[in-house]
């Protein structure tokens, strides 16, 4: 693989600089069937999701018990990140909030502010650009940290991590992912296998405006959020030719399409995919999901569920390949990211790890990145200027 670092941590051993917390900020899910209800509702907030759409939603979560896997698999990536910290002389506590289940996001930056944490690293759940996947994030801060200011608490200075598709932490696991759903496929297909790399699919509109201003495309080709999951699957690609010297073809496609039908979102989606290509005779088909952090209901529903069915419908045998979860790699790739942004917020020029031909994203979101379409605070930018609570404002 093309590397700019390697070893994967140039900043092992340095210092939490100017940080006294981790925050691990996540979408959070139900933990029951009486949750599921509210919980679409707390997502779906003035957002103009079809009525139907959500009945479907909320069978997908009513199957597995009401229970979203995406809480216990973060409450696994905090074992695993206080792990790393510990076993590397990493002095930083982590924290957990969520956007949209308990424990809520404000909750969990108030029992920060009152053990004293003052300058907080985000780790957002979410690895790419898209106004969903990052934005919307940075929004639910600033609007966290207005509460804490209408309730004249401090109010703390947050950091969002940069993203981290493209860092050799979450990248290898992905890659080891794909190399063990390679050799779950029958043996005679295996060397015809198609790689179908899946992320969730969002408004064309939404992609084109993606990423910086600089990022931006007018024509459907998807601006940052597309550009990044390309490099990614490439690479992945690529490493997985070296590894078992096999050219798998390869296509990014897309899952878990919300919203109302005329309004053109990324396609296609995995199941048309997967028709297509039985069509054409490909005889097998890893599918990995690259959009996601760890396994939780796009991945059990739309992936092992949906499309598995699909596939065994067309006779077309699949193997879904693991996400990154809580991978001690992706562990020890969050405690670079932390030493490498305290090293730049301190005056330094940390090495950036970062593989593929994109190169490391930026620390602070520029102005008019991932733009919202109807415009609102958000923390963590070029654009943030800290809350203003109705009294004053
Ligand atoms: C890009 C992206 C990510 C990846 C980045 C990231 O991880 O943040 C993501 C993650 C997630 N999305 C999740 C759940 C939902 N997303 C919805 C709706 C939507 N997602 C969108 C995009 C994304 N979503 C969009 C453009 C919508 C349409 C409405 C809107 O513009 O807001 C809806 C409403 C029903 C529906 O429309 O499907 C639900 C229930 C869960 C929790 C899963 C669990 O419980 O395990 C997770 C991790
Ligand atoms: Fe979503």
């Amino acid at each position: 693989m093309p590397e700019q670092c390697d070893p994967p941590l140039s900043t092992a051993g340095g210092t939490p600089g100017p940080y006294d917390a981790l925050l691990l900020l996540s979408f959070g899910g139900p933990e029951g069937p009486d949750d599921v209800v509210p919980f679409l509702e707390n997502v779906t907030r003035g957002r103009g999701i079809p009525r139907e759409r959500l009945k479907e939603v909320g069978q997908h979560y009513f199957l597995f018990g009401g229970v979203s896997p995406i809480n216990a698999q973060n409450r696994e990536l905090l074992d695993a990140l206080r792990k790393d910290f510990a076993e590397n002389g990493l002095d930083l506590p982590v924290y957990w909030g969520n956007r949209n289940w308990a424990p809520y996001l404000v909750d969990t930056l108030r029992e920060m502010v009152r053990d004293g944490r003052r300058r907080i690293a985000v780790l957002a759940t979410s690895a790419y650009a898209s106004y969903s996947g990052c934005r919307q994030y940075r929004e639910n801060l600033a609007d966290a940290l207005a509460t804490l200011q209408a309730d004249g608490l401090p109010v703390p200075q947050v950091d969002k991590l940069r993203h981290y598709f493209n860092h050799p932490g979450f990248v290898r696991p992905m890659v080891d992912g794909v190399l063990a759903s390679l050799a779950e496929l029958p043996t005679d297909v295996r060397d015809r296998a198609h790689i179908a790399f899946t992320t969730h699919s969002i408004p064309t509109a939404a992609a084109d405006t993606s990423g910086t201003p600089a990022d931006h495309t007018e024509d459907g080709e998807g601006g940052a959020y597309v550009a990044q999951h390309l490099d990614v699957a490439r690479v992945i690609a690529d490493a997985v030719r070296e590894e078992t010297g096999v050219d798998h073809p390869w296509r990014l496609v897309y899952q878990s399409r919300s919203g109302a039908p005329h309004i053109p979102w990324l396609e296609p989606d995995i199941c048309d995919h997967l028709e297509e290509v039985h069509r054409a005779g490909v005889p097998a088909v890893v599918m990995a999901p690259i959009g996601f952090v760890s396994d939780h209901m796009e991945v059990k529903y739309d992936l092992d569920t949906e499309a598995t069915a699909k596939a065994a419908e067309l006779g077309l045998p699949v193997a879904r390949s693991a996400t990154v979860g809580a991978d001690p790699r992706f562990a020890a790739a969050v405690r670079d990211l932390v030493l490498e942004r305290a090293a730049a917020e301190q005056g330094g020029a940390p090495a950036r790890c970062a593989l593929g031909a994109l190169g490391p994203s930026h620390d602070l979101c520029p102005i008019g990145c991932c733009p919202a379409r109807m415009p609102r605070p958000a923390a963590a930018g070029a654009d943030w200027t800290g809350p203003v609570t109705e009294a004053q404002g």
